[in-house]
């Protein structure tokens, strides 16, 4: 009997999680080059919607570099150049009338630090949606209180809305960035090791959250903790030098990964 992997394709280091769900990005034959430096060579993923997709691997390997490409951060580098395919959604992302600021609107950034801007927090999270020209103080209003209860940060936040967000803790004003995020309705949240400056009660209720946001939205998550990724995603992406070594589901890739360099780096005999 052929097992689902056994018939894929040397090329194709890429799942299709259960072969099934609609697809919200479909990366093909991806390269970048930051000047010489060959950053992502050839990559392929299929990422499954409404699912939470784990990057990993050691440092430089591109997997910063290979979210911000998703939503096209990478291009604002003038030593750049990439080519291949991203498709969000069937839509070529390269093409040359396709709108990036349509494709900031659904795709969503959380980085590393968290950085709210010096506002109040109601301002924080109304920044995006005044910018898309929603005025109406009552909308507004319901917005915010949508955005930080998804954000998990509401009943800690809703007596001190007019506060400035720099008087939050860590923990709260990366789950403020992430509320900041959700306000503009996106359909995909992109999010670069968003635990890494938090700590260890923070970091749970950034998992928790996840959890509960894959449930509408499509996640991928780039994180050096290997617990993390085993406990919050459904597929795991293993980056080695700019290349996928290996994309299969989360448990799978813990469990009996296919290739020997996932298996060295899992167990913490490399990076
Ligand atoms: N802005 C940049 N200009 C030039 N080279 C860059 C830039 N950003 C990244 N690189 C290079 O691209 C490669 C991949 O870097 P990237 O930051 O994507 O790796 P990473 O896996 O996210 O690393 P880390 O885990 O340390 O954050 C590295 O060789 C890095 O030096």
């Amino acid at each position: 009997m052929q097992t689902k992997h056994e018939n894929r394709s040397v090329e194709d280091n890429s799942i299709n999680a259960e072969e099934k769900a609609p697809l919200a990005y479909n990366v093909e034959q991806l390269n970048l080059w930051y000047a010489d430096n060959h950053a992502l060579q050839d990559i392929s993923m299929k990422i499954p919607e409404k699912s939470v997709t784990a990057i990993i691997g050691p440092s430089g390997c591109g997997k910063s570099t290979f979210i911000k490409t998703l939503n096209r951060m990478t291009e604002m580098n003038p030593i750049v150049k990439t080519n291949g395919s991203i498709k969000y959604r069937e839509n070529e992302i390269f093409a040359k009338n396709f709108s990036v600021e349509y494709l900031r609107t659904k795709v969503g950034m959380v980085f590393q630090n968290p950085n709210p801007f010096p506002k109040s927090i109601y301002d924080n999270v109304t920044y995006g949606p005044k910018i898309h020209g929603i005025k109406d103080k009552k909308t507004l209003d319901e917005i915010v209180e949508r955005s930080l209860k998804k954000a998990a940060i509401w009943d800690e936040t809703k007596d001190r809305l007019k506060e400035n967000a720099f008087g939050l803790s860590g923990g709260q004003q990366q789950r403020l960035c992430i509320a900041r995020c959700l306000a503009i309705e996106p359909d995909i949240i992109l999010m670069d090791e968003p635990t890494s400056a938090l700590d260890p009660i923070s970091t749970l209720k950034i998992e928790e959250l996840v959890q509960e946001l894959k449930k509408d939205y499509t996640i991928v998550i780039v994180t050096h903790n290997m617990q993390q990724a085993a406990r919050i995603s459904d597929s795991t992406a293993f980056f080695l030098n700019g290349v996928i070594v290996e994309h299969d589901q989360t448990d799978k890739i813990f469990s009996s990964p296919e290739k020997k360099e996932t298996e060295d780096y899992i167990s913490g005999r490399f990076g």
